[in-house]
C-alpha cells in the first residue's frame, strides 16, 4: 500500500480559547479529487493550513509524506500594481528553470501569454497561470483555495477539467476548497462537508442525501443538488 501524501489523525485547531476544528480524521492519496465545502468561517482555509504545514494542530497529528512536494493556488493573491512584471518573471520567482515555466504555461493553456502583464490578464488567465505556478514541480498535492472564484461558468468547467486532466497526468492528489456546490457535484469524487467538524463526507450524489448535508444546506439546494451530478465528455473553452 503507498503511504498517503498528507494525513490528519484526529486534529484539532485552536486560536487561543477559540476551538475552529475539531477531531479531523482523514487523508489524501495519488489521485484523490476531494472537494472541501461548508459554511463561511466553517475552517476551510484553517484545514488547507493544516495540510500545508503553515499551522500545527494544537491536537491530533498532521502528517505529510516525507518528501511529498505541494502545489497551491491561494485564493487571492494581490500584486502590487506598480511594478512590472510579466507572467515569465512572476514563474521565474519560483523557480529558474525555463522549460519548466514553458511546460507549465502550456499545460495550462496560457503558453501565450509569457511575455504579458500579469496586470492585465484576465480572471480566467490569471487563475491558470497560478496554476502553472503550481504544478511547476510536479506535486504529489496539489492544494486550490476557491480557484474558480470569480470566473463565469464556462471558465469554471473549463478550470476544473483542467485540474482533472493535471490530476490524470502527475497522479497528483487534489484538495480543493469551494463554495460552488453545482460545480462540486459535477466536478469532484469526494466531498468533504466541514462545520469546524466533518459532518459528513463521500461521493457527490450521496453526500447529497445525508442529513447533516441537508441540515447545513437546507433541504431544497440537497435536492437541487442530488439530479446534478454528472460526467463531462465535453470540453468547454474559455
Ligand atoms: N489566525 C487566526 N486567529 C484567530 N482566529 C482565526 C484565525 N484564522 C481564522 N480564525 C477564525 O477561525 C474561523 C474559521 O476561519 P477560516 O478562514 O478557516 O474559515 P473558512 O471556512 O475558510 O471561511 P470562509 O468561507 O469565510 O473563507 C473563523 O471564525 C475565523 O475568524
Amino acid at each position: 500500500m503507498t503511504e498517503p501524501v498528507v494525513s490528519l489523525t484526529n486534529a484539532g485547531l485552536r486560536y487561543g480559547d477559540k476551538r475552529i476544528l475539531q477531531d479531523l480524521t482523514f487523508e489524501m492519496n495519488p489521485g484523490d479529487i476531494v472537494t472541501v465545502i461548508g459554511p463561511n468561517g466553517a475552517g476551510k482555509t484553517s484545514l488547507i493550513k493544516l495540510m500545508l504545514g503553515i499551522e500545527s494542530p494544537t491536537e491530533g497529528r498532521a502528517e505529510r509524506r516525507r518528501g511529498a512536494r505541494i502545489g497551491y493556488v491561494p485564493q487571492n493573491l494581490s500584486l502590487q500594481p506598480t511594478l512590472p512584471l510579466t507572467v515569465n518573471r512572476f514563474l521565474r520567482l519560483a523557480t529558474s528553470e525555463h522549460r519548466q515555466i514553458a511546460r507549465a504555461l502550456e499545460r495550462t493553456g496560457v503558453g501565450h501569454l509569457r511575455q504579458a502583464s500579469v496586470h492585465y490578464l484576465s480572471g480566467g488567465e490569471f487563475q491558470r497561470v497560478l496554476l502553472a505556478r503550481a504544478i511547476l514541480r510536479n506535486p504529489d498535492l496539489l492544494v486550490l483555495d476557491e480557484p474558480a472564484q470569480g470566473l463565469d461558468v464556462n471558465g469554471q468547467t473549463a478550470l476544473y477539467e483542467l485540474i482533472r486532466e493535471i490530476r490524470d497526468e502527475l497522479n497528483c492528489a487534489v484538495l480543493t476548497v469551494s463554495h460552488d456546490l453545482h460545480l462540486v457535484m459535477a466536478s469532484t469524487d469526494t466531498v468533504l462537508c466541514l462545520n469546524g467538524h466533518i459532518c459528513c463526507r463521500g461521493q457527490p450524489e450521496q453526500i447529497s442525501r445525508d442529513p447533516a448535508f441537508v441540515n447545513l444546506f437546507g433541504e431544497r439546494l440537497a435536492q437541487t443538488l442530488a439530479v446534478y451530478h454528472h460526467h463531462h465528455n465535453h470540453s468547454h473553452d474559455l
